[in-house]
């Protein structure tokens, strides 16, 4: 389970701006990314953060990783703070950050065994580990070519099979279908839909519409750093009294900003 509480991050909010030693005499405004989100996602459950852009949605999953440290409030993986227990919180998550780096000298298959070790794998388990996510996201040719050179889908598959190798209980994904051709967009869409089944608990950001209202149980729709609504995709559809979640997005953030086109 994946709660937010109360979560505030203002970007440029108290540094000096120097440019040559001197004061600049216009200092670039603080921008407020996150200003008291709060909502919770359950296990057994995909939860889809919806918002448009510039709302906050990479900022709040960026704390969830401890990529950012928040001003005030709490992230908590199953109970634990990530700011207090950091590695007790990563263990019991798997990341795919909006940017992603490979070491583009290794193998797929080198990558993928660097991150199982990281999170403890050993011998046999982890070997079977590595061969099965391998399979499930379709990437036996890939498995043993270096990284250089991999197209956008190709390391996305990379990126991914490093973030679940050790099945963790909660998944963070930052638009994770960005980029993938259409073959794999579907195997992550079951992907993810194999583990709601398991109990395990996904979080992710999107802007396309049928996406979420067809993988969501729920649906976080995040503007100026805040929570607009939540519910499943036809209460947000009831209380915006609209039939498509496109069209209920819209008139709750009186924007059409943040809809994939
Ligand atoms: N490192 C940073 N320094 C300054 N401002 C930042 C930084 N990171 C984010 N911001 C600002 O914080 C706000 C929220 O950004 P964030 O990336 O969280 O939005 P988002 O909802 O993920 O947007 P998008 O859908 O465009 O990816 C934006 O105004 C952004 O410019």
């Amino acid at each position: 389970m994946i709660q937010v509480n109360n979560l505030r991050k203002t970007f440029g909010a108290s540094k000096k701006h120097l440019f040559n030693g001197f004061s600049q005499a216009t200092k670039p405004s603080p921008v407020v990314a996150l200003d008291g989100l709060s909502f919770t996602a359950k296990d057994g459950e995909i939860t889809g953060i919806l918002g448009p852009n510039g709302a906050g949605k990479t900022t709040c999953l960026r704390t969830l990783y401890g990529l950012l440290k928040a001003d005030d409030g709490s992230a908590m993986i199953d109970g634990i703070d990530v700011v207090k227990n950091p590695l007790a919180a990563r263990a019991r998550l798997g990341i795919f950050p909006d940017k992603f780096g490979l070491y583009e000298r290794l193998t797929a298959y080198e990558q993928i065994d660097y991150f199982a070790s990281i999170h403890g794998l050993q011998g046999d388990f982890k070997h079977q580990a590595i061969e099965a996510i391998i399979k499930d996201l379709d990437m036996e040719a890939l498995a043993h070519r270096k990284t250089l050179g991999f197209s956008q889908g190709q390391r996305m598959k990379v990126t991914l099979a490093q973030a679940l190798v050790h099945q963790p209980k909660n998944f963070v994904l930052d638009e994770p279908t960005r980029g993938l051709d259409v073959m794999s967009t579907r195997v992550l869409r079951n992907y993810l839909a194999r583990f709601k089944e398991k109990g395990h608990c996904i979080l992710f950001s999107s802007h396309v519409m049928q996406e979420v209202a067809a993988l969501c149980d729920r649906v976080i729709i995040v503007a100026n750093g805040k929570l607009a609504a939540e519910g499943t995709p036809n209460e947000l559809c009831e209380l915006a009294g609209e039939t498509q979640l496109e069209e209920a997005f819209v008139k709750i953030i009186g924007s059409d900003e943040g809809v994939a086109a």
